[in-house]
């Protein structure tokens, strides 16, 4: 069966690293793989356009894929924007929410040759490899009521913390399937010491625990998390938590690694349907520039094949791709470190693909 794939270069350095990702698909192609590729638009981009972040026509084309490919979407051009609805960063929440992308996973695996470029001691990070089991279409980031109104003369802006048992119930049993899949430890990160939310959170937590008896259930509140995460981060393998914790803590748990720049996410629904995207945003301050780092965008493309395509040999043989550039010295700027070679976007795409080739 030919597979449907829709790429969403979206803003900023979206299309320069969208750019390699087609390339990656091409050769996965001429590798024999059976997908069908197709471009949309998404973000400011599809603003620009069509004066809305999500059109008809791209989410159309999104629900009839087997997967997406996300680059990233928001920039300065836009935030003055004044109807939130309108923001580039709603066309992705939108997509995630029209396809019920639920489960959101950003593995934060360090690659050996780049331990020096973490923040941390290298012995802190060598060997580092956690999965953070993010849920991505409920908590804060949609409850209702939220607005900001006048009360008593003044202006308050407010949201809603809210997750049901079912939605905390389906993204928890994601997580203890991963954990069985990888070390068997689940860290579910709350704050149930203050939010009546997260106490549900953890009860509904605990009650699955004992259908998954070789996974061991940790409970952790969001601070400590933050505060474990860079004081002993092997500490942990698979990290469950809501939607803004998930959020934060990722991009804490990417900075491990060496750079955001590496860390790919898969995002999942019930149907196995999934959107990819690296788990950094369209980072305005170097667009255009060519040396945005390309290569979460492209090990995205390896999750994508894992996940929603069940071609792990292809996946594999990206992940090698990679760690074979990272061989033989080659950096972008955000990884750079001494006495490696700093090269620049396409030139990083160039390196994977040869090295793809010979795999
Ligand atoms: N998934 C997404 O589309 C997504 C995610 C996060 C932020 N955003 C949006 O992106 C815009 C910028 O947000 P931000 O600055 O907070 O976060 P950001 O992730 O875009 O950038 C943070 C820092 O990391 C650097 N960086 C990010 N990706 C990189 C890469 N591939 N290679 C090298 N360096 C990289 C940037 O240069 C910047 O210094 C905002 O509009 C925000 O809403 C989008
Ligand atoms: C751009 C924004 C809506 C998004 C989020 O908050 O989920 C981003 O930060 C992410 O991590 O994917
Ligand atoms: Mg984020």
């Amino acid at each position: 069966m030919t597979h449907k794939v829709l790429l969403l270069p979206g803003d900023g350095i979206g299309p320069e690293i969208a750019a390699q990702a087609a390339r990656l698909l091409k050769a996965c192609q001429e590798a024999g793989l059976d997908i069908e590729v197709e471009e949309g638009l998404v973000g400011g981009s599809a603003y620009d356009v069509h004066g809305e972040p999500l059109p008809a026509e791209t989410l159309e084309k999104a629900k009839a894929a087997s997967a997406i490919l996300l680059g990233a979407v928001g920039g300065p051009k836009w935030d003055k924007i004044e109807n939130l609805a309108k923001r580039p960063e709603k066309g992705l929440l939108g997509l995630r929410k029209n396809l019920g992308l639920f489960g959101n996973l950003r593995p934060a695996m360090l690659y050996p040759q780049l331990a020096s470029a973490s923040s941390l001691k290298p012995e802190l990070v060598a060997g580092l490899d956690i999965m953070i089991v993010r849920e991505l279409t409920g908590g804060i980031y949609f409850g209702q009521p939220r607005g900001i109104e006048v009360r008593n003369g003044e202006r308050v802006g407010f949201n809603t913390y809210i997750y049901s048992e079912s939605e905390i119930e389906r993204i928890g049993r994601v997580a203890f399937e991963m954990a069985q899949k990888r070390g068997k430890k689940l860290c579910s990160v709350d704050k149930a010491n203050v939010l009546e939310v997260t106490i549900l959170w953890r009860e509904v937590m605990e009650r699955l625990a004992p259908e998954y008896p070789d996974v061991e259930l940790t409970h952790m509140y969001v601070d400590n998390a933050a505060m474990q995460l860079v004081r002993a981060p092997k500490q942990f393998d698979v990290v469950v938590t809501g939607n803004m914790f998930g959020d934060i803590l990722s991009d804490a748990a990417a900075m491990l690694t060496g750079s955001i720049g590496m860390l790919p996410s898969a995002s999942l629904n019930e149907s196995g349907q999934g959107m990819y995207e690296p788990c950094h945003g369209s980072a305005p301050d170097i667009a255009g520039q060519n040396v945005a780092n390309p290569l979460a965008m492209m090990l995205s493309v390896a999750m994508m094949l894992r996940y929603s395509l069940n071609e792990n040999a292809l996946a594999e043989r990206i992940e090698a791709a990679v760690g074979s550039v990272l061989d033989d010295g080659l950096r972008t700027a955000d990884i750079a470190s001494e006495g490696m070679q700093t090269i620049g976007t396409d030139a990083m795409g160039d390196a994977v693909l040869a090295a793809f080739a010979k795999q």
